[in-house]
């Protein structure tokens, strides 16, 4: 008998090393507590209060990391939040006010200035601009209040506050708040919330098309990440024995940047560990070493940033992890099960529409489209180039807003919903260019999709080699397969009316025909309602129950293809020939 080659691959070592990353990672977490834990005991007292610090500073830097590395939302101007917290503590002991009451208030208040900040700046297409300004803007302007309101809070000199009295306890106290802000913020990051954050820093519009409400994600955690910070700031005052207006500015805004960056985004560890070697490094080499210090930490930055754009941690954490792409899906968001898709919705009409119109500035592309797609039927849509079919797919999903007409799905009024409730009832879509959370290996994208799904589905058959995939990020798959992995996705959620636009864009012959028997496959057996925009009348014919012509924003003429094709107002207007 011939042994097949595959037995002499070296399986004891793999398994071994996997061995060790499991023992690691549990060992890991547990030898660093201790060593903190174990700190008070074998540091001198200035070593304790700089680790004291150093954990202020690393709650701040987390909170930032739940807003920058998290929800991909970069504020520049993110001390405001933890200098309210900072002149919370320095304002109850000054007036004698109770500091429980006035560090909530200065979390509450940091809370209400984060929300409309960051709705304002995802309100643009891309938020990253107006959200920098606006975050140096409201520290700037704290700032400023906090120098003119001079009776209350002592003017450029500040107010002092007095340290604690046993270093040792206050580091426990610090340590203590410390590990309980990160436990719930591991718990909320390693769930679906987490998984949700994922989708919607990463990819919003196909987050969207999964029916996650992107806004309200990334508001949530923006509004926690100030929340955290102003807790930090709180706890900093005793520590720095003097909080003045500098505590909201620039400087301080940048630098947890920096600690945040060295350290590694999007993990626990990093920002605390960017944090403590910083301020460490500051308190014994920045009286001996002065400027150079600083010169040293921007030299390190900009090598961090150009060698390991990830942080310092994010190398051995990867490790940790074992093989996979660098981006996965919370653990604990992974566990929702599949269902088989119920039959519910699709009794109703999946699609009427009557009489939309959508112009944008002077030019009409919409004029009053009438249309219906019965439960089960494929539509394609086709027409000249500008004739507003993607403008009308766009405001059958939701990307786009009709300016006039009614729009029913499912038999429900959806012109106003949001995209993410579209899915909900029960609305796929697919694009011109696959939409997947690149990052992401494919068996995670589909588990993305199922998290909340209305009907999350198993995926079919023959996309069980994409379920299974966990080793590569899924924008290192060929065209063909992404556009498969996004109809994987879509079906996932076990939609019952599915918009595609030019499905098969790019793709060669083959993998054309492929996708179009796949297509026609899910109509046939889930029942799904198929409405596509296509050009290549091979596949419309494949495809089509009914095809529906759309020429200068009105539907022209519908039927089967022989049909319109022979129709002459048709052959005018698409195919130019008279
Ligand atoms: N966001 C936008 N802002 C301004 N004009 C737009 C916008 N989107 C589409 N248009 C214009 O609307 C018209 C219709 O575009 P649309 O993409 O819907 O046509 P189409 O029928 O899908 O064309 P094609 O077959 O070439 O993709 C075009 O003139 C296009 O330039």
């Amino acid at each position: 008998m011939t042994v097949p080659a595959a037995s002499n691959a070296p399986v004891a070592p793999a398994v071994s090393t996997r061995g060790i990353r499991r023992t690691l990672r549990l060992a890991l977490p547990g030898l660093a507590g201790a060593a903190l834990l174990a700190a008070p005991f074998g540091l001198d007292a200035f070593a304790v209060a700089t680790l004291t610090l150093g954990l202020c500073h690393g709650l701040f830097a987390y909170g930032l990391d739940l807003s920058w590395g998290r929800a991909g939302l970069l504020s520049v101007g993110h001390a405001a939040f933890f200098g309210l917290g900072a002149y919370a503590v320095a304002l109850a002991q000054e007036h004698h006010l109770p500091w429980t009451a006035t560090v909530a208030a200065a979390v509450a208040a940091a809370v209400l200035i984060a929300v409309p900040v960051v709705r304002i700046g995802l309100a643009a297409p891309v938020p990253d601009a107006p959200l920098i300004l606006l975050t140096i803007g409201v520290g700037l302007l704290l700032q400023r209040a906090a120098t003119t309101l001079a009776p209350v809070t002592g003017g450029t000199n500040g107010l002092s506050v007095s340290g604690p009295d046993v270093v040792t306890s206050y580091y426990v106290t610090l340590g203590a708040v410390a590990a309980v802000v990160g436990a719930c913020g591991v718990l909320l990051v390693r769930g679906r919330f987490g998984a949700r954050l994922v989708a919607a820093s990463r990819n919003p519009e196909r987050a969207a098309q999964s029916g996650i409400d992107t806004t309200r994600v990334r508001t949530a955690a923006f509004a926690v990440s100030a929340a955290v910070a102003a807790l930090a700031g709180a706890l900093y005052a005793p520590v720095a024995g003097l909080v003045s207006p500098q505590v909201f500015g620039l400087g301080l805004s940048t630098s947890v940047l920096i600690w945040l960056a060295l350290g590694g985004r999007e993990s626990t560890v990093g920002p605390f560990a960017g944090a403590v070697a910083v301020t460490v490094g500051q308190q014994y080499l920045g009286s001996t070493w002065q400027g150079w210090y600083l010169l040293a930490l921007a030299a390190l930055f900009l090598l961090v940033v150009q060698v390991a754009p990830a942080g310092l941690t994010a190398a051995p954490r990867r490790w940790l992890a074992g093989p996979g792409p660098d981006v996965r899906l919370p653990s604990a968001s992974r566990r929702a099960p599949y269902r088989t898709a119920s039959e519910s919705a699709g009794d109703r009409l999946p699609l009427a529409v009557t009489g939309i119109r959508k112009s944008f500035g002077p030019v009409e592309v919409l004029a009053g489209v009438d249309l219906t797609v019965e439960a089960g039927r494929c539509v394609c849509l086709i027409g000249p180039n500008g004739a507003g079919k993607s403008t009308f797919l766009n405001v059958v999903a939701g990307q786009l807003a009709p300016d006039a007409g009614t729009l029913r799905l499912f038999g429900a009024d959806a012109a106003g919903l949001p995209v993410h409730r579209r899915v909900g009832l029960g609305v796929g879509r697919m694009f011109q260019i696959p939409s997947v959370v690149a990052e992401l290996s494919p068996a995670d994208n589909l588990r993305l999709a199922r998290i909340e799904a209305p009907e999350p589905a198993e995926p079919p058959a023959e996309f069980r080699d994409l379920a299974e995939d966990e080793l590569r990020p899924a924008g290192a798959l060929p065209l063909a397969d992404r556009r498969r992995l996004e109809l994987a996705v879509v079906l996932a959620s076990g939609p019952r009316l599915l918009l595609l636009d030019e499905p098969a864009a790019g793709l060669g012959p083959d993998d054309a025909r492929r996708l179009t028997r796949e297509l026609r496959e899910v109509n046939r057996r889930t029942g799904c309602a198929l409405l596509v925009v296509e050009h290549d009348m091979d596949i419309v014919r494949e495809l089509a129950d009914e095809v529906v012509v759309l020429a200068e924003g009105r539907v022209l003429a519908r039927g089967p293809l022989d049909t319109v094709a022979a129709d002459p107002a048709v052959r005018t207007a698409y195919l130019g020939a008279r």
